[in-house]
């Protein structure tokens, strides 16, 4: 049986606050996602599948960097399946109670996103097992030699999990998940086409090569990518005539100290931090994130990735360790002689 999906998630595209055209510029339908050919295709096959059997789906695994389209992914997989979404977030459920008060209310064949699934804790996690598996809760009334357990049965539904780290969840969870699918960084041509896709939706002029290069410095990121756009528009409107090409998305760009390589100050401050004071690495992540003022999780989820995608920062047991490539990026040489004498040393 199919439901109706409630307005919860549909947006307006009227308003041009940021936060409405986030939502509004958010792919509705598995057609206008753009790129990551490989996961629609696999998950067009298994949403089919369910429907053809009018089963839920089996339990999705969304992972990958920040802003590559996960949440927006969950959204088109109830919309395909014609379900309503139940939007959470794993330190938003404390408690077994709040679990077991979201999947109780569920209708059959939602489905549940829970966004930074790898942040659960343990007791949650626990009662969690037998839902995804059996569609049931284990509930322990009472306390002591009196306490029973009862089991209560759930609505059939599918578990939706992002996160940025597939690596930090439990592998009796993650055993659980019938889909895994990893995102990866969007190539330049995809990212054209969502520049593209959302100047038309913001209602801004744009030529091939404007896109081209907000495009190739939005770190592989279509999140990053929209919101460049934003700003270029911005700057368009108030420097030039609001139109958008090559030389307006550059100045615009070099306004915002993006580089070419579409790093920003931050990057270039971990790039320049692990040369100057750490000999170009290897340095844990703890005394970069010490060295730099920035948390931990900012460095390792929303920079590194890229960094390391573009080959300019490597991971060694030993900790991070800038490549020849990083070294010229910010106009300096690595001293190789140099560093095979301080490794020594250490
Ligand atoms: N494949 C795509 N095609 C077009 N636009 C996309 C695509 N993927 C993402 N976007 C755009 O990028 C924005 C960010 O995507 P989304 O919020 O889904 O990322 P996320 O992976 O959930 O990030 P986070 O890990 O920070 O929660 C969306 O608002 C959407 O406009
Ligand atoms: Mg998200």
């Amino acid at each position: 049986m199919m439901f109706e999906r409630d307005n919860e998630i549909v947006a307006s595209t009227l308003n041009i606050g940021d936060e409405d055209l986030e939502l509004s510029l958010r792919p509705q339908r598995l057609v206008q996602y753009i790129g990551q050919n490989k996961v629609k295709e696999v998950l067009g096959i298994f949403i089919e599948s369910a429907k053809m059997r009018n089963q839920p789906l089996d339990h999705v695994l969304l992972s990958g960097p920040p802003g590559l389209g996960k949440t927006t992914l969950a959204n088109i997989i109830s919309n395909e399946m014609g379900v309503n979404i139940r939007v959470t977030s794993g330190p938003a459920i404390e408690r077994p109670g709040d679990l077991a008060a979201i999947l109780t209310n569920l209708n059959e064949n939602d489905v549940l996103f829970i966004d930074e699934i790898h942040r659960l804790n343990k007791t949650v996690e626990e009662i969690m097992y037998p839902a995804l598996e059996d569609y049931a809760l284990d509930i322990i009334i009472g306390k002591g030699p009196s306490a029973r357990s009862i089991r209560l049965d759930l609505p059939k539904f599918t578990l939706i999990g992002a996160t940025t780290r597939s690596g930090m969840l439990a592998s009796p969870l993650r055993d659980r998940f019938g889909v895994m699918c990893t995102l990866d960084f969007y190539n330049a041509d995809d990212l054209k086409e969502i520049v593209l896709r959302s100047a038309g939706i913001i209602n801004v002029e744009i030529n091939d090569s404007g896109a081209e290069e907000i495009a190739r410095r939005s770190r592989g990121t279509p999140r990053i990518a929209n919101r460049l756009l934003k700003r270029v528009r911005d700057y368009a409107i108030v420097k030039c005539n609001g139109k958008i090409d090559l030389k307006t998305a550059d100045s615009a760009l070099k306004m915002l100290e993006i580089d070419e390589m579409g790093l920003d100050k931050l990057d270039r401050r971990i790039l320049n931090t692990i040369i100057e004071y750490y000999r170009g690495g290897p340095v844990g992540l703890d005394t970069l994130a010490a060295s730099i003022g920035e948390e931990k999780v900012t460095i390792e989820d929303v920079y590194e990735p890229y960094l390391l995608q573009i080959g300019y920062l490597n991971r060694t047991p030993r900790g991070r360790v800038v490549t020849e490539m990083g070294y010229r990026h910010v106009n300096k040489v690595k001293k190789n002689i140099g560093q095979m004498t301080i490794d020594f040393e250490g």
